[in-house]
Parts: C-alpha cells; sequence; structure tokens
C-alpha cells in the first residue's frame, strides 16, 4: 500500500508556501495486511485444528515428537502485542504450525494433515504480496533516509 503522505519537498514555509505530495511507500502497511490475512485463514474451517495449541491430554506424545508447537492463535497475539518486527517472522512463525503437522501426522493422508496442504497453498499466495511489498517499502525508506541525510 503507497500511502501519500504530506512531505514538504521544500524547506518548510518556503514563500511559495506550495507542498508536492509525494508518494511514499507505507513500511508499515504489513501490519494491517497480515491482520486481515489471519482473520481471513481463522473464518476457514481448514484452520479449526490450528487455533489454538495443542492439548497434551488429548495427545500425549505430541510435545515429546514436536520442539516448538505453534498456532494460529498465538500468531495472532504476537502481532497484535506488536512482537513481529516485519512479515518475515510472521511467516516464519506461519509455516511452523505447517511444519509440525507434516511431523506429527502418522500419514500423509490424516484428514488434519490434508487441512494444512490446502490452508498452506492460500497462506504462502497471500504473504507473498505482504513480504514483497514490504521489502520495496523498506529500500524505498532507506533511500527516502539517505537522500535527506544528503539535504543537510
Ligand atoms: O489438537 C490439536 N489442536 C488443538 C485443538 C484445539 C484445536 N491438533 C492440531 C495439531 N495436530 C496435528 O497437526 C495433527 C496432524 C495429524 C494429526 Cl492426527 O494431528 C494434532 C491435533
Amino acid at each position: 500500500d503507497f500511502c501519500l503522505q504530506e512531505e514538504d519537498t521544500e524547506a518548510p514555509g518556503t514563500s511559495s508556501g506550495h507542498r508536492l505530495r509525494q508518494v511514499v511507500p507505507d513500511r508499515d502497511a504489513w501490519k494491517e495486511q497480515c491482520k486481515n490475512l489471519l482473520n481471513y485463514i481463522f473464518e476457514c474451517e481448514d484452520s479449526e485444528p490450528f487455533r489454538q495449541p495443542v492439548d497434551p491430554q488429548n495427545y500425549p506424545d505430541y510435545h515429546g515428537i514436536i520442539d516448538t508447537p505453534m498456532d494460529f492463535g498465538s500468531v495472532k497475539k504476537t502481532l497484535g502485542e506488536d512482537r513481529y518486527e516485519n512479515p518475515i517472522e510472521l511467516c516464519k512463525d506461519t509455516r511452523l504450525i505447517f511444519a509440525n503437522a507434516k511431523a506429527y501426522t502418522p500419514n500423509k493422508r490424516s484428514k488434519i494433515y490434508s487441512m494444512t496442504l490446502r490452508l498452506s497453498a492460500f497462506f504462502e499466495e497471500q504473504i507473498r504480496t505482504i513480504i514483497s511489498e514490504y521489502k520495496t517499502a523498506v529500500k524505498s525508506s532507506d533511500s527516502h533516509k539517505r537522500a535527506a541525510v544528503k539535504t543537510q
């Protein structure tokens, strides 16, 4: 998302008082985009087994097999508490959800595991654009910073 930001192209209060608007990529756009993506995933029936942590009472061997449990509720909470610095970190945790299911499943045709296949295909399609736009925005804001330093 490119957001229009009022940026003085000349020193503020110039005689012309004229302000040109520059399009500056928004390096925080990924947060809302990921929130929306997670909300959509929560609406999908395929996410039902992955919205909360596994209860060891139901799967006593789970934590012996899976070193780092992860679920969409935890990802959503981490995002909401601003504990992700960027969408790459969120993508890493989400891929852990899918990798854990693949590691734990007794076979690749199990119902629960098959749900992650559709979910991960959709997630990867959507996160690709979010990460690409984020990387562009960071590059652009870095160059804006370099430009600003030059003018000082
Ligand atoms: O109890 C779970 N979630 C918490 C409940 C409250 C929604 N599970 C999700 C993770 N699990 C698997 O990934 C898996 C793969 C093959 C088989 Cl079987 O299970 C185990 C079951």
